[in-house]
């Protein structure tokens, strides 16, 4: 998908929410068990009843690849069962050595047809660049991210006395890779505080920003110091919708989930965004 259709979703729905599929086969509503294939009938109800509030879904692949072969079965049916005009994120956290990195675009990019990867920059520009294909496809990096764990390594100061953080380098290396019709930057929620220094580096950049619902970041924070001009923001909420209720009313309720943080979007879309 290209930029432009990004935005233009963003400016129709009036939303810039991405609903993670995090699809937990232990936390599905008893009543599904009897499906053939429970975690597509999951996934399905939860897109039928939330594709006109959001612009992208996400499923997290660890989630599926951990059901073995019928978890990737599921996870065909998903992406196809998506509206075509919905961004696709296979959150798959990958990056190798050049042709092993090659494969897995190939896996996300065609067996799968996804729009996205999220790919680990600790490898480097060979194991980053194979996923840099033209045709719509983005390469989603980790640079900011929303675990505490992020201490370890991200905010680690450069040896070479500037004040900059690892993971400013990495924005700043990575952007020189591609385009920002092509390169997007994962960003916690939680991470809000050092978001302008993230808008510094890489002011046009889509941000790709879990961490708000059950990680306990603020949507309004993250909107008020993040957005550019255009939005620029996909905010993800997995648990905090599709686990909204585990009844028989879950999809139903995962859209009141779903249309509360569209509403509050809007308003952050018509306080916070000069142009979309
Ligand atoms: O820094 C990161 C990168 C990825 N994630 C993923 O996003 C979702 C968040 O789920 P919630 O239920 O909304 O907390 C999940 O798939 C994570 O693996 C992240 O949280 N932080």
């Amino acid at each position: 998908m290209t930029r432009e259709k990004l935005f233009e979703q963003i400016l129709q729905k009036k939303s810039y929410l991405c609903v993670g599929l995090d699809t937990d086969p232990k936390k599905l509503p008893e009543h599904l068990l009897d499906f053939e294939d429970p975690v597509f009938e999951f996934n399905r109800q939860i897109i039928d009843a939330t594709a006109d509030l959001c612009v992208a879904y996400k499923p997290n692949i660890a989630f599926y690849e951990a059901q073995g072969p019928k978890g990737w079965v599921s996870l065909e049916k998903t992406i196809n069962h998506i509206p075509q005009e919905i961004f696709t994120i296979a959150d798959a956290k990958r990056g190798d050595i050049g042709n092993t990195s090659e494969l897995y675009a190939r896996a996300f990019f065609e067996t799968m047809n996804f729009d996205s990867v999220t790919v680990a920059p600790y490898m480097g520009s060979d194991s980053v660049k194979p996923f840099l294909v033209q045709g719509g496809k983005w390469v989603i990096l980790l640079a900011l991210t929303s675990n505490p764990g992020s201490q370890d390594f991200q905010m680690l100061r450069l040896a070479d006395g500037s004040e900059e953080y690892l993971w400013e380098q990495v924005l700043r290396e990575s952007s020189t890779w591609g385009t920002a019709g092509q390169l997007m930057y994962v960003v916690g929620a939680t991470q809000a505080e050092y978001v302008q220094r993230v808008r510094a580096i890489v002011p046009d950049h889509f941000l790709l920003v879990p961490g708000v619902g059950a990680q306990g970041g603020s949507l309004e924070e993250i909107s008020r110091l993040g957005m550019n001009q255009r939005c620029g923001l996909l905010v993800n909420s997995s648990r905090a919708i599709i686990y909204a209720s585990s009844g028989r009313d879950f999809a139903e309720k995962a859209r009141e989930a779903a249309q509360e943080v569209q509403r509050e979007m809007e308003q952050y879309l018509e306080q916070y965004v000069q142009h979309l």
